[in-house]
Formats: C-alpha cells, structure tokens, sequence
C-alpha cells in the first residue's frame, strides 16, 4: 500500500495510510502491581533520601517557583525575557498555531483524546472545590467525545472530577491514573465497563495520612488538605507566603512515618501518593491498550495538560514517537509536550477545530462516494 507520510516538526512522527489494526482489544493488559512488591529498597532509599536533610529549604523554593507571581517575577529580573519566550514558543509552538500540521499527521489514523481537567478544562482557583468548567467547554468535550475516545486524566479522585465534568461517555482516570474506568455499560465502546485500580491495597494507608494531614496542618492557616481517594492534596495557595516553610515541613514531618508514600509538588500543592510504578503516563498506555491500540501504528493520541504530573505523559508519547503533546501555559516551562496552548479557552478552541474538521472531512467522503457513485 502507498504511503502518505507526514512528518510534524518536534513531535517526530509520521503518519501512514490506514492499515486494518493488528491489535486485539485487551481489556486488562496489566496485572496491578502489589504494593509490597512494588515497593523495592531503592524506591525506598530514594524517597527517604528526598525527604532528607536540606530538602525544606528546597522545598520552599520549589513552592515558590509554583506560583505563577514569583515566577513571572523572577522572569520578568532576568534579561531577554521576551527573546526566552519566544524561543519557548519556536520549541512548542502553539497548536492552534500548528492545527493543520496536526491533523494532517492524523490521516489514517484515530485520534484518542487525553484531557487532564485543572487548569485544562477549568480555571485556576483558590478553592479547589469550585472549579467549574463552563458549560461551552463541556459542550466543546461532549463534541469531540462523539468523534473520539475521550479521556480525563486527572490527579482529582474520579468520582469528584466526575461531578465537575459530569459527561458519562467518557473514560476517566482519577487519582493520577490509579482509579480508571471506562464509560457506562450502554456506551458502544470497546472499553465500557473497564476498571482498574492498581493501587487499592494502599487505600486504608491513604485514608490514614489523609487525617494526620489535616490534623497536622489546622494550626497553618489557608492549607487545605483534599482527599482524592488514592493520593492526597495539600494546597497551599491560600497560605501565607511566611508559612510556607512551616507548612513544608509538617508535611515532610509526616511524610517520614509513610516511606511507602512519595510527594510530589503540582500547582501550589503537595500531592502525596503510593510509590508505585504508576502515573499518568501508564494510565494512558493502559487506555491506549484496553481501546484495542497497543502496539498499533494507526493510532494518534493528543494528550492536553498543564501540570508537572502530566509529563509523564508526554514522556510517554515521545518515547513511542506516537502521538500529540500539548502543554497549556502561558509561561515558559521545562516540557517534553511538543505543542502549547496559553490557557483553557485555547484548550476549548482546539478542541471546537478538531470537531469542526472532523465533520467536514466527513461530509467530504459522503460527498466523494456520492460522486462516485
Ligand atoms: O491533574 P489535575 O486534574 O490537574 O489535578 C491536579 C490538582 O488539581 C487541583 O488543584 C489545582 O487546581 C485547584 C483549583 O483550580 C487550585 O486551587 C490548586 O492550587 C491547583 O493545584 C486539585 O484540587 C488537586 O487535588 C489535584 O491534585
């Protein structure tokens, strides 16, 4: 069969005529990791050592560099920031920017959307339990879920970003990747139904620091611990700037007493989670696979997000030299994502295009058959 190849600049892939897809529809292709067994001594060695000596003070500064004032603040002191942005921009160029060049890289192939949901699909806010979306971009992910599998990535607990969406054709992956399931059973899709939970044995440990934590933090005022079933959040964007050092080291106070638990730093919060080989980016393999797409080469998956824990995604498309990466920020940011958008309003135009070219290219084929019928 003749190839059409398209190669898309920074993301390295190349896109091919269709061939049928090899890949059977497997719905559980991962046996969940145990916990005990997941949990080797480096691991082990290794969170120990991050919370080790020193850490606090590294701590505070990465808290500092999460808030979008310092950070703008400490771009703004340094020289040549418009040439730095615009250097940023030339690595991960704008989407919309790139959109034909995106498509174009579809041709033959099915496009999978992942989509994380704050600050992707909802504003930043102050208070973590109001972040809507509107009602447009949910119409935006209704849409684009018609023409392709859909997926929320998130590090919210499933149930509650399910409230926010609040769309059960979906697959959602709650809890960082640790709490996936795929759309209700009437849904035509291959997934439906699937579950997976790789970290449940971690639940009642979870449960446990998710009360010390708020025990342990009442005394700072503005933090906000959030429990998402299979991690914990402790927020700090309500808090004082001058409590941010006590507040880190609460945290990391009880943090020592849990070595099978890690934390990791998202937007102005600490988000605590089993040490388990899992995240976002193994969630997205396992929704590749259980759609029937592993290992396939007529597959494109565009994955949206703006957090640090959404790069292990994009790490994952650029290791399979498969798929779109898109990282939502304003602001230059260490990425593996190859594209970007500035904010979620971006996002919902993106996804409006791809839904506007999908129907076109289709009643273009309806046209073409009819001609040649
Ligand atoms: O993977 P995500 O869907 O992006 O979830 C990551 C965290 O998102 C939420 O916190 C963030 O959004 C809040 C509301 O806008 C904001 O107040 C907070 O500062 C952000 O970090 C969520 O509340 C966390 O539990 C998630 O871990």
């Amino acid at each position: 069969m003749a190839q059409t190849t398209v190669v898309v600049p920074e993301v390295g892939m190349t896109a091919a005529t269709p061939t049928a897809c090899p890949c059977p529809g497997s719905l559980f292709p991962y046996p969940p990791p145990r916990a005990g067994m997941a949990v080797s001594r480096k691991c082990l060695r290794a969170a120990q050592a991050e919370l080790g000596a020193g850490m606090l003070s590294g701590l505070v500064e990465s808290m500092r560099a999460s808030s979008p004032t310092h950070a703008r603040a400490a771009a703004a002191l340094a020289a040549g920031v418009d040439d730095e942005h615009a250097a940023w921009m030339a690595r991960h160029p704008s989407a919309l920017g790139k959109f034909e060049e995106i498509v174009a890289a579809s041709k033959g192939k099915q496009i999978v959307m992942f989509l994380d949901y704050d600050g992707t699909l909802s504003p930043i806010v102050d208070d973590p339990d109001a972040a809507f979306m509107s009602e447009t971009m949910r119409m935006a992910v209704r849409s684009v879920a018609k023409h392709f599998p859909t997926a929320i990535v998130s590090g919210r607990c499933r149930d509650k970003v399910f409230e926010f969406v609040k769309l059960a054709e979906l697959y959602y992956a709650g809890s960082h990747g640790m709490d996936i399931k795929g759309p209700a059973k009437s849904s035509k899709s291959k997934a439906k139904g699937v579950l997976f939970q790789p970290a449940s044995e971690f639940l009642p440990m979870i449960e446990e620091v998710h009360q010390r934590l708020i025990e342990e933090t009442k005394h700072v005022a503005g933090a906000k611990v959030e429990n998402n079933k299979f991690c914990v959040s402790v927020h700090f964007r309500c808090v004082d700037e001058k409590s941010w050092g006590a507040l880190a080291e609460t945290v990391k106070g009880v943090m020592r007493e849990y070595p099978k638990l890690r934390m990791s730093q998202g937007r102005m919060v600490f988000e605590v989670r089993p040490t388990i080989k899992w995240d976002k980016g193994k969630a997205l393999e396992f929704l590749l696979e259980s759609l029937g797409f592993a290992d396939c080469p007529n597959v494109l998956p565009v994955y949206i997000g703006d957090d640090r824990t959404d790069e292990d995604a994009f790490k994952v498309l650029r290791r399979r030299g498969q798929g779109v990466g898109i990282l939502v920020s304003k602001h230059p940011k260490d990425t593996s994502a190859s594209f970007s958008l500035q904010e979620p309003a971006e996002v919902m135009e993106f996804l409006l295009r791809l839904v506007e070219w999908k129907q076109l290219s289709r009643a273009r084929l309806r046209l073409r058959r009819q001609a040649d019928a």
